[in-house]
C-alpha cells in the first residue's frame, strides 16, 4: 500500500537530519555511537540518589549519561535539609544544550520540582526525538521529605505519564497518583498498576496522534529503531525508520502502539513483605517480579537506580521487560554487596553501585600507593620448591611473612590458571591480615581477577605502560631490569620499582646472564625508581650486596634461600636478622 513516506513532522525531520549529521561525524572521527541516557533529575549531596545515582548506575552498566539538574538538594542519610529548585528556564537551557548536540537514546526523569520544569521537559521532548522516556515520578523521599508537592500531580497524570514508555512509582507515589488510594498488599499493587496504565503511559500521545489528521509521530521504539505513525487515507500505519530507510511494518495503531505504555509499581516499601516484590504491567500481562529482601539500611536511592538502570538497558537495545528484570537484579546485587557498608549516621545509607568499596578488601590495604621500604625482604615463591618440601603455597607465604618478609611475589610458571587464581586469593587473605603486599609474577589477568596488590613483569612480558593502563594507578608494578635503559623505560612506563639482577647465578632462571655487583651498582645509581636486588642471593652473600651502600637499593629478593629449604620460617628469620644488622641504606 502507498504511504507516501514524505510527510514528516518537524521533530522527525530533525531526527532524520541528526541521523545524517551523526553519521557524518562518525565518519569524520571514525568513532562509534554509544548508548546514551539523559538523566533529568535532582542532585543529592549525599550522592546516594538523584543525579549521582543515575551517573553511577549508567557507568556501572556501560552507558554514557548526560545530566540536566532540576534541583539541588542538601541531603544526607538523615534526611533532606533543604531544596533549591533550578529556575525553569535554566532547566530548559540545559535540556537544549544536551539534546541539540548529543544523540540521546533514552531520557530518564527523576525529581521534577515544579510544573514549569515538567513543561520544559515535555517541550524539549516534542522538539528532540528520543527512543524512550522512563519516568520515575519522584515525590517524597523515603525519609518523608517532599521533593515535588501535590500541585505537580495533575501535570504528572495528564501530561508526563502519557509520554512515558514506563513509569516507576513506589507505593506512596502510586497511591498519590491515584488520588490517595490505599496500597497495602501485592493485590493492591496490581490494581494500582492497572489503573495507572489506564491513566496512562503513551495514551495521550496516541490521542494527539489521532487528533492530528496529517501526520503522527511517536518518539520511540526499541532496538535502535525509531517508530513513526502516519495517517494514510483512513488507516494509521506504523512505519519504522532504520537509519534513513522507511519500512511499513503493517501493524495498525490499535494492535501495536496502544500497548506501548508500561507501569512498574515498586514494592521496596511494602510493609511486612519478606520479598521485594514489584508489579510490572504492560497493558496486557502482569508480571510479579520478586527478589529476596536484602536486610540492610543502605537502600537510599534504590528507586533512582532502578529507573536509570532500566533506561540504560533500553539505551543498549533491550526490550522493556528484559530491561526491568536486569535493573531489579542490578539493585539486588548492589544492595547485597553493600549491606554492611557504613556511610553517614542516619537511618538510610547509600549503597555502592560499582561494587568496589567493601571494607574487607580495603581493611588491610596499603594506604599509600607504594612504600619502597616494602622491598626490604622480598619473598618470591616457587611452586616446584614448595611441592618438593610438601607444603602449600599458603603455608609457605604465611611462614615467610612470620619470619619477616616485607613483600611477597607469587611466581608460578607451571600451574593451571584456575588453581593459580584460587591460591592467589587464599594467599591474599594471609598477606592482607599482615599488611604485606602481594604481587603476581607476569600474570596481569590473575592480579586483576584476584585484586592482588600488583604485578612483577619481565622484559618479555607486557610493557610497563600497558600493564599500568590495565591495572590502574593504585596497583604496584615492578619490572626486571639489567640495564640503565631498561630502568629508564620502566620509570617512563609508570613502574613503582625495578628488580635488578641476576646479581649471582641461580637455578631458578635458566639462561639468565648475571650482571654481578658492578652491574647492580650501575643500574641502581642511574635508576629513578627504588631497586630490589635479585638472583642467587642468600644468607651468605646478602651482607655483601647490602654493604655496597648504593643509591636506590632498598632490599633483596629471595627465592631458593627461603623456599628451597625445609623450614621457611627459620630461614626467613635468619635472613631478616642479617639484613637488620647490616649497615646499609636499605632500611
Ligand atoms: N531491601 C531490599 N532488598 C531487595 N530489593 C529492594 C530492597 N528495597 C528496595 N528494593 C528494590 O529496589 C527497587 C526500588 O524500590 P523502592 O520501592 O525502594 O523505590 P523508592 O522508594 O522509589 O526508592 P528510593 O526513594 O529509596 O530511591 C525495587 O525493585 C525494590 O523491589
Ligand atoms: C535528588 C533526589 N532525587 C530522588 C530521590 C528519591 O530517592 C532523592 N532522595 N533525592
Ligand atoms: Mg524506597
Amino acid at each position: 500500500m502507498a504511504y507516501g513516506g514524505v510527510i514528516l513532522s518537524n521533530s522527525l525531520s530533525f531526527y532524520q537530519k541528526r541521523i545524517v549529521m551523526s553519521s557524518r561525524v562518525l565518519e569524520k572521527n571514525g568513532g562509534a555511537s554509544i548508548p546514551h541516557v539523559l538523566s533529568v533529575a535532582g542532585s543529592d549531596s549525599g550522592a546516594g540518589a538523584g543525579i549521582q545515582a543515575d551517573l553511577k548506575t549508567c557507568a556501572a552498566r556501560g552507558v554514557y549519561c548526560s545530566t540536566v539538574i532540576t534541583a539541588v538538594t542538601a541531603q544526607n542519610t538523615v534526611g533532606v535539609q533543604a531544596v533549591h529548585a533550578v529556575p525553569e528556564d535554566f532547566v530548559a537551557q540545559q535540556l537544549k544544550s544536551v539534546l541539540s548536540d548529543m544523540q540521546v537514546d533514552v531520557v530518564k526523569s527523576g525529581m521534577l520540582p515544579s510544573v514549569g520544569v515538567v513543561k520544559a521537559l515535555l517541550q524539549s521532548l516534542t522538539e528532540f526525538s528520543v527512543r524512550a522516556l522512563v519516568v520515575d515520578p519522584v515525590m517524597v523521599s523515603t525519609s518523608g521529605d517532599v521533593l515535588a508537592g501535590p500541585s505537580i500531580l495533575s501535570t504528572f497524570r495528564e501530561e508526563l505519564l502519557p509520554m512515558a514508555d514506563i513509569v516507576t512509582p513506589n507505593i506512596k507515589e502510586a497511591s498519590a497518583l491515584l488520588g490517595g488510594m490505599r496500597l497495602e498488599t501485592v493485590a493492591d499493587m496490581r490494581n494500582a498498576a492497572e489503573l495507572l496504565h489506564a491513566l496512562g503511559p503513551r495514551s495521550s500521545a496516541i490521542d494527539k496522534v489521532l487528533g492530528d489528521k496529517t501526520v503522527a509521530v511517536t518518539t520511540c521504539k526499541y532496538n535502535y529503531l525509531i517508530a513513526r505513525l502516519q495517517k494514510v487515507s483512513c488507516d494509521i500505519h506504523v512505519q519504522v525508520l532504520y537509519g534513513c530507510v522507511v519500512y511499513d511494518t503493517g501493524f495498525s495503531l490499535g494492535e501495536n502502539l496502544s500497548q506501548k505504555g508500561n507501569v512498574l509499581v515498586k514494592g521496596g516499601d511494602l510493609p511486612g513483605s519478606l520479598d521485594a516484590v514489584d508489579i510490572f504491567f504492560n497493558g496486557e500481562h502482569f508480571y510479579e517480579l520478586r527478589s529476596s529482601r536484602i536486610k540492610t539500611h543502605n537502600t537510599h536511592g534504590t528507586g533512582c537506580t532502578l529507573a536509570s538502570c532500566i533506561a540504560a538497558e533500553l539505551a543498549k537495545g533491550s526490550p522493556m521487560l528484559t530491561a526491568v528484570r536486569v535493573a531489579k537484579r542490578f539493585v539486588e546485587t548492589a544492595l547485597e554487596y553493600s549491606k554492611d557498608i557504613l556511610i553517614g549516621n542516619g537511618i538510610q545509607g547509600p549503597f555502592d553501585h560499582l561494587l568496589r568499596l567493601k571494607s574487607d578488601s580495603h581493611s588491610f590495604r596499603r594506604k599509600d600507593a607504594f612504600n619502597p621500604s616494602d622491598l626490604f625482604l622480598y619473598a618470591v615463591t616457587d611452586s616446584g620448591m614448595n611441592k618438593k618440601w610438601g607444603r602449600s603455597m599458603e603455608d609457605a607465604v604465611a611462614e615467610a611473612i612470620q619470619g619477616g618478609a616485607t613483600i611477597v611475589q607469587l611466581r608460578e610458571k607451571d600451574v593451571e590458571t584456575r588453581d593459580f587464581l584460587e591460591t592467589t586469593k587464599s594467599c591474599l587473605v594471609v598477606c592482607r591480615s599482615h599488611g604485606v603486599p602481594l604481587l603476581i609474577n607476569d600474570r596481569i589477568d590473575v592480579a586483576l581477577a584476584s585484586d592482588a596488590d600488583g604485578v612483577h613483569i619481565g622484559q618479555s612480558d607486557m610493557p610497563a605502560t600497558v600493564a599500568r593502563t590495565l591495572l590502574g594507578p593504585e596497583k604496584i608494578i615492578g619490572v626486571s631490569c639489567k640495564t640503565i635503559e631498561q630502568a629508564q623505560q620502566a620509570w617512563i612506563g609508570g613502574a613503582d620499582y625495578i628488580g635488578c639482577g641476576g646479581v649471582y647465578s641461580t637455578n631458578t632462571k635458566a639462561n639468565n646472564p648475571t650482571i654481578g655487583l658492578d652491574g647492580l651498582k650501575t643500574v641502581c645509581s642511574a635508576s629513578k625508581l627504588p631497586v630490589v636486588a635479585i638472583g642467587g642471593i642468600n644468607a651468605s652473600n646478602a651482607g655483601i650486596v647490602m654493604q655496597m651502600r648504593v643509591p636506590n637499593l632498598k632490599g633483596v629478593a629471595v627465592v631458593s634461600a627461603l623456599f628451597d629449604r625445609e623450614n621457611v620460617l627459620v630461614e626467613t628469620k635468619k635472613l631478616h636478622a642479617l639484613l637488620m644488622e647490616a649497615p646499609s641504606k636499605m632500611q
